[in-house]
């Protein structure tokens, strides 16, 4: 203690030589004015050629510009944070709150067992006191397979957690470490990495056998108890309450193999019962804060999924150096992480690192009263996760959490729990609405974060310079567009739900989050104008009618500045955040499948669920992938593979602007002549160009590929045959 007592325990910068951007904003948004204008002014008469595709034209421009200033908002601030962890162990040490670590997962064969344990092992091994962790698994899948591997975890935690303290390991997910290539190491290291490798490839092995054969064998229901719970079980959707306190931080007797504590290690499988609705991932963590609540009930509750493990030892201490700062700590609901990827491909072929999202938007966020919950690698306070609203006065009181009294056996206390985690537990209750993670959203994570900040509280975006957590993304095009659905319908629904970030969060939050918090919401609707831009000018182009101002004229200025404009900036951003030029093109054809075909079906599905015809579900992310399925991404060559509606709308997108190009392309060569072309229609043909160049790689799936990732033959076939309706349909009858 002593002189620097009061020396905050982070710091906030903002940050500097924005003024170049600010100008080209200012002048892009200028531009926007005119295009609006021009095309107001210059509406084609009733009769007139082209009236209704410019007044679509008009619609889209007008959605895009105003879209484009929610985005730019929080851009114009952003802030970056820094911690100060030896300042936290001089102040604090003794006296650091204890904290709960909720992994989920849901499912043993879309989630590996092996995989889960993985992250289990990395957040059990936290640089933190071992006796104030406990990690609580919650397998929604209910797999025995799922709590065996566990178990096995639960008995290399002995060797791992210390080899990893001894050694000062990172990352500490076996997995990761044993297959990076770290530093070399010095003998004594290597002589017990070979060992503990071997203990760890023998667990592996074991874990992998019993998932192989889809049970459990006899011989290690002698070995561990608990798995009599599975007796009455009948399915993953239908079970009782299965909890076990694997390793309890009560008993003295366990002990890594060097005599020290080990964290406490909790399994729970909620009840499933199919007549009630189970919400999901919300539902999984509302059932973990309860039962927790009586196990250690920590004030610090990290959430974490099971594809994410800690790469970084040190998270606990930098998310606690926002909680626990004397001056603003007690403002801080929640400490938010970013998502990071292990398994991104250099240049990125499915934009699913979200890049300008980790390095840039959430940074502007944080800016403007803190980003939105990603339901990963978030520390949150308990009793602001609980409903707490906010108070000048509150003061984080971990340090009067007193220690739960417990009389019974282990065995008494786990059965006296269950009944938390049961399927009617929270029917009829705040939980899900007031306390907990909200229900009735498949983002639960962002309604969360939202209900909590409009509550009055702020959040901290921490992006270390070593990645906290690194997980897995998805790895196929179908996997990814599901994903995004997910995502963009999740986000609509909140958008006209109570919590509207529009209207609720009016005066609750700061204006510039709101309309970030917006930007996101609004994904969806953006389907529409994407979806009219990259078809409509396209097939007017094929009738030889203009719906752009002619090069000569002076309206020609501002179209093209503002597409120049708005795209080197784009590039530019993406290149500083980390990306590749060809990573920004991948990235541009993202946005463009994801606007046409997740969003679209996600805006549709919307619509349906608010008129009462729909419910919506949570799909899995996929995890692993078929070993030629991952050497194509390898690759990065771009993998169809299924058929889904989604890609019959992207081909038949894809194949109506070849046709377009194509024809006018022969046109302009043999009759009318490449200048009367450039001349009266140059940026519409720039259009429909870029849109044949960036869908490169799908021509290529339709027609040259023989993988089996390529389009099956029945999406060819059906894409063709409606991109020529549309072709020789608009020709005849406009
Ligand atoms: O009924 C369910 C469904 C999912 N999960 C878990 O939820 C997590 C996220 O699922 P995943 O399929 O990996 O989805 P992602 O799209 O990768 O997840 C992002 O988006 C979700 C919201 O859509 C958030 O919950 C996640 O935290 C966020 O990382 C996983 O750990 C699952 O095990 C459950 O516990 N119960
Ligand atoms: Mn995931």
């Amino acid at each position: 203690m002593g002189s620097d007592e009061f020396l905050p325990l982070f710091e906030t910068r903002r940050a500097k030589g924005r003024v170049l951007y600010r100008l080209l904003v200012v002048s892009v948004f200028v531009g926007i004015c005119l295009i609006w204008i021009h095309r107001v002014s210059h509406i084609p008469r009733k009769g007139e050629d082209g009236r209704w595709g410019w007044i679509g034209l008009l619609g889209a421009e007008l959605w895009f510009g105003l879209y484009w200033l929610l985005t730019q908002a929080h851009r114009w601030n952003p802030v970056y944070r820094c911690t100060f962890k030896d300042r936290l162990s001089q102040r604090h040490e003794k006296d650091l709150p204890k904290v709960d670590i909720f992994v989920c997962t849901a499912d043993p064969v879309i989630e590996p067992p092996v995989m889960v344990i993985n992250t289990i092992l990395s957040v059990m091994a936290y640089d933190y006191p071992p006796e104030k962790l406990s990690v609580y698994l919650s397998d929604d899948g209910g797999s025995d397979l799922t709590y065996y591997a566990l178990r096995e975890a639960s008995h290399f935690a002995k060797h791992w957690l210390p080899f990893c303290k001894k050694f000062k390991v990172e990352p500490r997910s076996p997995a990761a470490y044993f297959n990076s290539s770290d530093d070399p190491l010095d003998a004594n290291q290597s002589k017990e990495l070979v060992l503990i490798k071997k203990l760890y490839e023998e667990m592996e092995s074991r874990i992998e056998n019993e998932t192989k054969l889809g049970r459990i064998p006899e011989e290690a229901h002698s070995k561990h108890t608990g798995f009599s719970q599975w007796d009455s079980y009948s399915s993953q959707r239908d079970h009782a309450t299965i909890l076990q306190i694997i390793i309890d931080g009560r008993d003295t007797n366990a002990t890594d193999k060097d005599g020290f504590v080990l964290p406490t290690l909790v399994y729970l499988a909620r009840e499933k019962r199919p007549q009630h609705h189970h919400n999901f991932k919300a539902g999984a963590m509302n059932a973990l804060i309860r039962v927790s609540s009586e196990i250690s009930n920590a004030p610090i509750i990290l959430n974490v999924d099971c594809d994410m493990y800690s790469n970084n030892s040190y998270s606990v201490r930098d998310a606690l150096c926002f909680f626990m700062d004397e001056e603003k700590g007690h403002e801080v609901a929640f400490v938010q992480f970013p998502q990071n990827f292990k398994n991104v491909t250099r240049n990125d072929l499915y934009d699913a690192f979200l890049r300008v999202s980790s390095e840039l938007e959430f940074h502007g966020l944080d800016g403007c009263g803190g980003p939105l919950y990603t339901g990963t690698g978030c520390f949150h306070r308990r009793d602001i996760l609980c409903g707490r609203k906010f108070s000048k006065e509150y003061k984080g009181d971990w340090r009067s959490v007193k220690d739960i009294k417990r009389e019974e056996s282990v065995l008494e206390f786990e059965e006296k729990l269950k009944g938390l985690a049961s399927s009617t537990y929270d029917k009829n209750t705040q939980w899900g609405k007031e306390m907990g993670l909200l229900y009735g959203c498949p983002v639960e994570d962002v309604i969360t974060g939202l209900s909590i900040q409009c509550r009055g509280w702020k959040s901290v975006y921490f992006n270390p310079l070593r990645n906290a957590f690194l997980g897995v993304a998805p790895n196929t095009l179908p996997d990814i567009l599901v994903q995004h659905k997910r995502w963009s319908e999740g986000d609509l629904q909140i958008f006209f739900s109570r919590y509207s970030p529009a209207w609720y969060a009016y005066g609750k939050i700061n204006l510039v989050l709101q309309m970030g918090y917006s930007a996101y919401c609004l994904w969806a609707p953006n389907s529409l104008a994407t979806l009219y831009y990259s078809v409509i000018p396209s097939l007017y182009l094929l009738r030889g009618i203009p719906l752009f101002p002619q090069n000569s004229s002076p309206w020609f200025i501002p179209f093209a500045y503002v597409i120049t404009a708005k795209h080197i900036c784009g590039l530019a951003e993406f290149l500083w955040c980390g990306g590749t030029i060809l990573g920004w093109w991948n990235s541009q054809r993202m946005w463009l499948y994801k606007r046409t075909s997740s969003y679209l079906f996600a805006f549709m599905d919307t619509i349906l669920k608010l008129l009462g015809f729909a419910e919506s579900g949570f799909v899995i992310s996929a995890k692993i992938a078929d070993q030629d399925v991952s050497q194509r991404y390898e690759k990065e060559i771009m993998e169809f593979g299924t058929s889904t509606p989604m890609f019959t709308i992207l081909s038949t997108l894809a194949l109506i602007n070849l046709v377009c190009f194509v024809e006018v392309l022969i046109e302009a060569l043999m009759g009318k002549g490449i200048m009367r072309v450039y001349e009266t229609m140059s940026l519409q043909f720039v259009l429909c160009g870029i849109l044949v160049l960036i869908n490169l790689p799908l021509y290529q799936a339709l027609f040259l590929r023989k993988d089996k990732g390529k389009l099956p033959s029945s999406i060819a076939a059906k894409s063709i045959v409606l991109a020529l309706f549309a072709c020789v349909g608009f020709t005849l009858l406009y």
